[in-house]
């Protein structure tokens, strides 16, 4: 890094200009040179997605107590109400604007972002951005996660001594995730005018997309707010952390209800160890797609606020009203699969993230790794070089580890039982959302390193599953 100067938070490296494949990327994402294929990707895609998905969102959480959990007596409705009838209905039994929502929900963010500031951390970088910058982060997260998961026990704790739950979060869960969509719209639309008024750093600005997608796509990419960086705390802060919550509010409302129940203590298990593992590498999650290609707007933004929330922790919801004894035997089985899946996730982000660490001087699986040295260029012309690995787990697919992680949520979700599709929407969800990333991920890959990047293709020519995709 020649000059570095410091923009709130944001290192500037000096040579702007500089491209590792993002911009490149963002720009062929946004321009196809089709006009129809434009057209959909930068206004009918986005509008459709801003329109609907805060209203999907609403349909989970209506469907699961409205609905006893089946989408068949949703559609069924939707036959005898319409659509639209239902939808209003939904909104008119909710009062969202009320103390308890506002105090509920400010007071998580004042929470959040106290020990996001206060809890000490290592710094860390993110990669450079496309015009140069070095994001840098306290690598809090895990310290954050310990403090707020204690802090639950203890809120429950005293809550219990003075007669209250915390389960009351379950009770008027919809009126706390219709405030929270209104909010999340608000506050993507504030995100998108700081863009473009007042951005925190030199990647920023209109894309060109016209106002509906960059609305949807962001106008920033690294914004910070009094020195906050927005998408650590909607992304880790807050979606990653409200997840828990209310996995474990899930999970007691279901004891208060009918006892133990093995069902929800297996998920609950494997979803808490699954966060547990997320934020103990919270810094490996500031180089993925999410933190350097996808700007601060709609998809990401609105995306940790309402979809994570809603979406993420669905089985749990479900069992609270759909309670389901496995036995023994069977949720064993689940808890051990479930554990395993997640063993082998973690592992295969380690091997790569450890081989890169040692430069490739470390063995793999028992042997000399399979590496491709790769070279790249940055915009300013110097040349750099970094590691492909083309063996262990990075050898049997390209994206091997989504098979653990989409399985780790089957085995979360098969605690349901198969009595409902509703439970299996994440399940659903996460297979189209990681095939869909595998190729954002190669899309960018093959412009940063070319060549080297089809040569890992040809040694590696599985995308996900090995000898099929
Ligand atoms: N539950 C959910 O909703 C989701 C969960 N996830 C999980 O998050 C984690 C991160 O996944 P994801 O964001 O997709 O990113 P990955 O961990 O797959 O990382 C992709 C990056 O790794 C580098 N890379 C690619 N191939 C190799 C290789 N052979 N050797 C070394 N480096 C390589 C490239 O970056 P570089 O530029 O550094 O070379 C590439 O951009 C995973 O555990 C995944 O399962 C992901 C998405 C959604
Ligand atoms: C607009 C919506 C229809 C879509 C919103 C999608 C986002 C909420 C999610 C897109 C990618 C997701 C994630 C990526 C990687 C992750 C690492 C993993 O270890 C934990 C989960 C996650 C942070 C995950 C969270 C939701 C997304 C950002």
């Amino acid at each position: 890094m020649d000059v570095e100067s410091k923009e709130n938070g944001v290192i500037s490296n000096g040579f702007h200009g500089y491209k590792e494949g993002y911009k490149t990327l963002e720009k062929s994402e946004m321009n196809t040179g089709r006009p129809l294929t434009n057209l959909f990707n930068k206004l009918i895609l986005p509008l459709a997605l801003v329109g609907l998905t805060p209203q999907i969102v609403m349909l989970y959480w209506y469907t699961n107590v409205k609905f006893a959990g089946s989408y068949s007596t949703l559609i069924a409705h939707f036959r005898s109400d319409s659509v639209l009838g239902t939808i209003v209905a939904m909104w008119n039994q909710l009062s969202i604007f009320n103390t308890f929502t506002v105090g509920v929900i400010f007071g998580f963010f004042a929470w959040a972002l106290f020990w996001m500031v206060v809890l000490p951390g290592k710094e860390v970088h993110g990669p450079v951005t496309p015009n140069g910058n070095v994001p840098q982060y306290k690598d809090n997260g895990f310290l954050h996660y310990c403090v707020t998961m204690a802090g639950f026990a203890i809120l429950t704790i005293v809550l219990k001594y003075n007669g209250l739950t915390p389960t009351v979060v379950y009770d008027r869960f919809g009126e706390l995730l219709g405030f929270m969509n209104v909010f999340a719209l608000c506050f993507v639309f504030l995100l998108y005018i700081k863009g473009i008024t007042r951005p925190s750093t030199s990647d920023s600005g209109k894309t060109g997309g016209g106002f509906v997608f960059d609305y949807y796509w962001g106008t920033e990419l690294y914004p910070r707010i009094c020195g906050i960086d927005v998408k650590v705390f909607t992304n880790c802060r807050f979606g990653m952390t409200v997840w828990p919550l209310l996995v474990c509010i899930y999970a007691l409302k279901s004891y208060e209800i009918h006892g133990f129940v093995d069902s929800m203590f297996v998920t609950t298990i494997l979803q808490l160890t699954y966060i547990t593992k997320f934020f103990t590498w919270e810094a490996g999650y500031m180089h993925t797609i999410d933190i350097i290609l996808d700007r601060a707007g709609y998809y990401i933004c609105w995306g940790c606020l309402c979809w994570l929330p809603s979406l993420y922790p669905i089985v749990s919801h479900y069992l609270v009203t759909h309670p389901l004894r496995l036995g023994t035997l069977l949720a064993t089985s689940i808890l051990v699969f479930g554990l395993f899946s997640v063993l082998i996730n973690y592992l295969a982000d380690l091997q790569r993230q450890d081989v890169r660490k040692a430069n490739g001087d470390c063995l793999v699986w028992g042997r000399k790794p399979d590496l491709i040295r790769a070279k790249y260029r940055i915009e300013c012309g110097e040349e750099r070089e970094s590691i492909l690995l083309a063996s262990g787990w990075w050898g049997l697919s390209r994206h091997f580890h989504y098979i653990p992680e989409i399985l780790l949520s089957f085995f979360w979700t098969v605690t349901t039982g198969f009595e409902n599709v509703l439970p299996y929407t994440y399940v659903i969800v996460l297979v189209i959302l990681l095939t869909h990333r595998s190729f954002r991920d190669e899309q960018k890959c093959s412009m940063k390193y070319g060549v080297y990047w089809q040569e890992y293709c040809a040694k590696v020519r599985h995308r996900i599953i090995p000898f099929l995709f």
